[in-house]
């Protein structure tokens, strides 16, 4: 994240990051969101080359153990089957990770709640973009959980002429284009955005330019999660009269 602040801590109890095994160490490569107690959503660019990944829940500090993270490995990795590697500007940038056992839900791990099949958020909606990406373009990791605000920039306006053109579709949705912005790190990770006064995710952070992480009228591109969802969850049905 480059800009913003450091986030209170567990503040966004349904960010995980994703590491991955090298020699006898796991290394953060990724963000995350717990959707269900086994079941993680992240951005398919993330795990498209077969390694031995892990998720940590409750993290704050990814470099230092405070007793909060659970720590989970990953039983398989469910990629969008329309994925293709060599073509974020294609969307399809989703995967599941199946998790070989459940999370504890408790103060510091919550489940993200998702938005309404199809759900389009208006140009400007408040979003907080969460991570442990890179904190400038070419920069390091940061070791503490950041967030940033990022409002919606609509479909409209990001894929106009001199910001996204044609790169950016309608499955994806723009957040920011200022001075912050996502950086490379925080691919998976979510958008959490405020939505009738409740936080929804409704983004997995995918893309920024090439040429910057925070590029003038470049803003962080996110795979727009309502369009990969196919039925809004239940809804109490009014028990009476039925
Ligand atoms: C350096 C920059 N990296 C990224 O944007 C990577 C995703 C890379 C996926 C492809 N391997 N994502 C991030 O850095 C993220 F954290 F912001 F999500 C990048 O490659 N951006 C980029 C590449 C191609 C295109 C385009 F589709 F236009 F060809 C647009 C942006």
């Amino acid at each position: 994240v480059v800009g913003g602040e450091v986030a209170r801590p567990n503040s966004w109890p349904w960010q995980i990051s994703l590491q991955y095994k090298s020699g006898s160490s796991f290394y953060h490569t990724c963000g995350g969101t717990l959707i269900r107690r086994g079941w993680v959503m992240t951005a398919a660019h993330c795990v498209d080359r077969s390694r031995t990944w892990r998720v940590v829940l409750g993290d704050h500090n990814i470099n230092s153990h405070e007793g909060r993270e659970q720590y989970m490995s990953v039983s398989r990795v469910y990629l969008h089957p329309n994925w293709n590697s060599n073509n974020v500007a294609g969307g399809w940038d989703i995967a599941l990770l199946r998790l070989s056992s459940d999370a504890t839900l408790n103060n510091y791990v919550q489940l993200g709640a998702l938005p309404p099949s199809g759900q389009v958020l208006p140009h400007n909606n408040p979003c907080y973009i969460s991570g442990w990406g890179r904190t400038q373009t070419g920069g390091q990791l940061s070791a503490q959980l950041k967030q940033a605000y990022l409002p919606v920039v609509d479909h409209k306006t990001c894929s106009s002429y001199g910001w996204w053109g044609s790169t950016v579709k309608n499955s994806m949705v723009c957040a920011g284009g200022g001075s912050e912005s996502g950086c490379q790190g925080d691919s998976g990770g979510p958008l959490n955005c405020s939505v009738g006064g409740k936080w929804v995710v409704h983004g997995v952070t995918s893309f920024v330019s090439s040429s910057g992480c925070n590029a003038y009228r470049k803003p962080t591109v996110f795979t727009r999660v309502s369009a990969y969802i196919i039925f809004t969850s239940w809804r109490l049905s009014p028990l009476i009269g039925f």
